[in-house]
């Protein structure tokens, strides 16, 4: 009898096969009623087993819940994939591809009594009514102005019995129906309409519209900040709906994009019902009715983050991926998938068009595009003809030696006149520094002790507002020392600054500006970026400060000057991805400014003024860029060149974690096939995170396939000791 691998609805997600019964058409993606101890439960087949293992006997599946697959042959077949590609069990891609609020039957179905009008009595019998039973009657009356239904709760709670009376009649009927949990209900969007487009939009849109057509190539819009990418996504939207397909539209953190939300919201207001939008923040009734409202085709554009790349959608016309070079499309759980490279995959089989975007296309599309892959789109011009900003780049080597030895100050001089000068002129600023908390680290100058997590081996910021030093890995709070817990001296003091600390000079500096500090810390509460970015729309707010929360996607036509006050964080890290990054950044924020009438100015502070990827963002140069940091991977035999796949161990006994990995590494070494590069096995760059120590190897190879087959095989002989995690990253974004 061939067998089923359940996964339980309930909190522990428990996973246990079953026998299928003769006849049942079971299949992956099916729900199921199954016994378990002895009661029925429910839940989800993940995958089917030909013959039953049959060493004791297996219960029987006890009935079929939805007789065809909650998910769709085409999705199915994506799984299979990536359960091959990425290594992952096919019980966590199946996890991925239904979302748990679809499998689990208590979020289901939201409904409310309504009343409906069956028959109106005649006017002699209304009259009399009217008369008689009032009550009855404005009922009655209700229900026709209503248009023939109502919700029972509208009609007042002290109605019951005269519902009651008229339904005895056989003039109304109570029904229970569903309603849809709508997450933006009570907010209202604008209707705006499609722009004209200028020259160089239109001859991207046209290919688009080719491509929507009859799909061939996977598109990558390379547009410089500013030239107006949206308006292309909106329009290609447009032409699907026109054409009865459907949309799917994916932003790195929707959180953290709310304006691109918005402007879809706005376009396509006036059918607001076909648009569906998945967030972090939906609760599990509204992703239940969210995903039910695409599978069954009333929501034809999703907009979502990496997971809704799964979203049910059929007959797609295209998938947009916006800010494609972003990290954050891939999932740093298993299964490990890049949400940008399954976007491609599912166009490909749903044979739809896809559509990457962005001002700094990440090099492995933009490689694709060289070996004619894809096909490349450009927009080098600002949208409505404004010019790119100007690039200053201060040396704080020598802003330093101004201020001998009390080190730098956090706004050089430069910096701080043309703040001021803005500020005068009723202009805006942002300043971006990617670091929170008042302080990096604590320092004991004696000793030269830094305090550091004792779960992660990073130190603690330290947080004024709360006094306290927060782990930013793990969360671990501690109490400030007055002195140096290891030496006592009570010189010990803060180093390196984050935006806490930024907030307060500012305050200083500036006393009569308006000021905004948007990081994790200030931004909890739902919706406060949102309310903060309003604000800042609405002018109530002169300077913002943040984190790379606002490096991206953000419009404010009258921000003339942006400042990046450290662009070396991040520069120094062991990736060889750290250039790369810091290009995109510096670029996307200093994209920030000029985007109105007024003419944009960007100040970069950092101590490596003469990096390549600070001049070429200088020079608005990505093709500079690209070529020089290309010539560079294809000598070092790294990606886009190779694929890249990380193998790690966590554990919290130092030396199982290490050894686990030395072992693994020996195997992988036997038969390494031809053309792969195998990395030696080391500490990772954290070594301990939340109190687990961590240990690396990578593997480089032309072929994906083969990568990722040869070390599944490894790793599937080799398991590891109980108290070790194995970690397997393919095409891994970092280390
Ligand atoms: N054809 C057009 N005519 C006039 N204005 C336009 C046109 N296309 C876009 N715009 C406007 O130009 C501005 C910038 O466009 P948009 O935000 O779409 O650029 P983007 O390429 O997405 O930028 P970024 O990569 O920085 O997010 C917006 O205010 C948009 O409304
Ligand atoms: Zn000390
Ligand atoms: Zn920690």
């Amino acid at each position: 009898m061939p067998a089923a691998r359940v996964l339980i609805d309930g909190p522990n997600e428990l996973v246990f096969d079953y026998a299928i019964p003769e006849g049942m058409d079971a299949r992956p993606g099916c729900r199921v009623k199954i016994p378990l101890r002895n009661r029925a439960s429910t839940g989800t087949i993940l995958a089917l087993a030909k013959e039953q293992a049959s060493e004791f006997e297996l219960r029987e599946v006890l009935e079929l819940i939805d007789p065809d697959p909650l998910i769709t042959p085409k999705l199915m077949q994506m799984g299979h994939w990536m359960a091959d590609y990425y290594g992952a069990p096919m019980e966590l891609v199946m996890r991925a591809l239904l979302p748990e609020a679809v499998r689990q039957e208590n979020h289901s179905e939201k409904t409310r009594k309504m009343v409906h009008l069956l028959e109106t009595p005649d006017e002699e019998a209304m009259t009399k009514l009217s008369k008689r039973a009032s009550r009855q009657h404005l009922i009655l009356t209700l229900l026709q102005a209503a248009g023939g239904k109502m919700p029972l709760s509208d009609l007042g709670a002290g109605a019951s019995a005269s519902i009651k009376a008229v339904a005895k009649h056989g003039w109304v009927e109570i029904k229970d129906e569903p309603v849809r949990r709508d997450p933006d209900a009570g907010e209202a969007f604008l209707e705006d309409s499609p722009l004209s487009l200028n020259s160089e939009q239109q001859g991207a849109i046209e290919q688009v519209f080719k491509e929507i057509e009859t799909p061939d190539k996977p598109m990558l819009l390379h547009g410089v900040t500013g030239s107006g990418k949206t308006e292309i996504y909106l329009q290609a939207a447009q032409r699907c709906l026109d054409a009865g397909k459907s949309v799917l539209v994916l932003l790195p953190e929707i959180a953290l994009a709310p304006q691109t939300v918005q402007r879809f919201k706005s376009r396509f207001a006036s059918i607001q019902d076909q648009v569906a939008v998945m967030h972090s923040n939906l609760s599990q009734g509204e992703r239940f009715d969210e995903w039910h409202r695409i599978r069954n085709g009333e929501a034809k554009i999703v907009i979502g983050a990496r997971s809704a790349v799964f979203a049910p959608l059929t007959n797609l016309g295209i998938i947009i991926v916006d800010e494609e070079h972003e990290n954050s499309y891939k999932q740093d759980t298993s299964p490990r998938y890049h949400g940008r490279d399954l976007a491609v995959l599912r166009a490909h089989i749903e044979n739809s068009a896809i559509l990457l975007g962005s001002a700094t296309p990440s090099l492995e599309s933009f490689h694709n595009t060289e070996t004619g892959k894809y096909q490349l789109l450009k927009l080098e011009q600002r949208a409505d003809g404004q010019s790119m900003p100007i690039i200053r780049i201060v040396d704080m080597k020598i802003e330093g030696r101004k201020y001998k030895g009390a080190g730098p100050a956090i706004l050089s001089d430069p910096l701080r006149a043309n703040m001021e000068k803005k500020l005068a002129e009723g202009e805006q600023v942002i300043l971006f520094l990617n670091r929170r908390g008042f302080a990096r680290s604590l320092q004991c100058p004696a000793c030269g002790l830094v305090i550091e997590c004792r779960h992660c081996s990073i130190p603690l910021t330290y947080h004024k507002s709360e006094e306290r030093l927060i782990c930013h890995i793990c969360g671990h709070q501690a109490i400030t020392p007055r002195k140096c817990p290891e030496c006592h001296d009570p010189g010990i003091r803060f180093q390196g600054y984050g935006t806490e600390q930024v907030e307060g000079v500012l305050q200083k500096v500036f006393p009569t500006a308006k000021l905004a500090r948007i990081d994790t810390d200030t931004m909890r509460r739902k919706h406060a970026l949102r309310d903060t970015l309003k604000a800042f729309r609405q002018r109530k707010i002169d300077i913002i400060i943040g984190t790379q929360m606002i490096a991206k996607g953000l419009h404010f036509p009258n921000v003339t000057l942006v400042g990046v006050l450290n662009a070396d964080l991040g520069l120094h890290v062991p990736d060889f991805r750290a250039g790369e990054r810091t290009f995109q950044l510096l670029t996307q924020v200093a994209g920030r400014a000029g985007r109105g009438e007024l003419e944009g100015e960007v100040i970069v502070q950092t101590y490596t003024p003469h990096s390549p990827s600070i001049q070429f963002a200088r020079h608005h140069d990505f093709g500079g860029y690209a070529d020089q940091e290309l010539e560079f991977r294809r000598q070092f035999g790294y990606p886009p060149y190779t694929h890249c796949a990380v193998i790690g161990t966590r554990s919290t006994h130092q030396r199982r974690a290490e050894f686990t990995l030395q072992n693994i590494h020996q195997r992988l070494k036997k038969d390494l096939p031809q053309g792969m590069v195998l990395g030696e096995p080391l500490p990772s760059p954290l070594v301990r995170a939340h109190g687990q120590f961590r240990y690396q190897l990578m593997l480089l190879g032309s072929s994906a396939r083969q990568l990722s087959r040869h070390i599944s095989n490894i790793l599937n002989q080799t398991p590891p000791p109980d108290d070790v995690t194995l970690v397997f990253d393919m095409d891994a974004m970092g280390f």
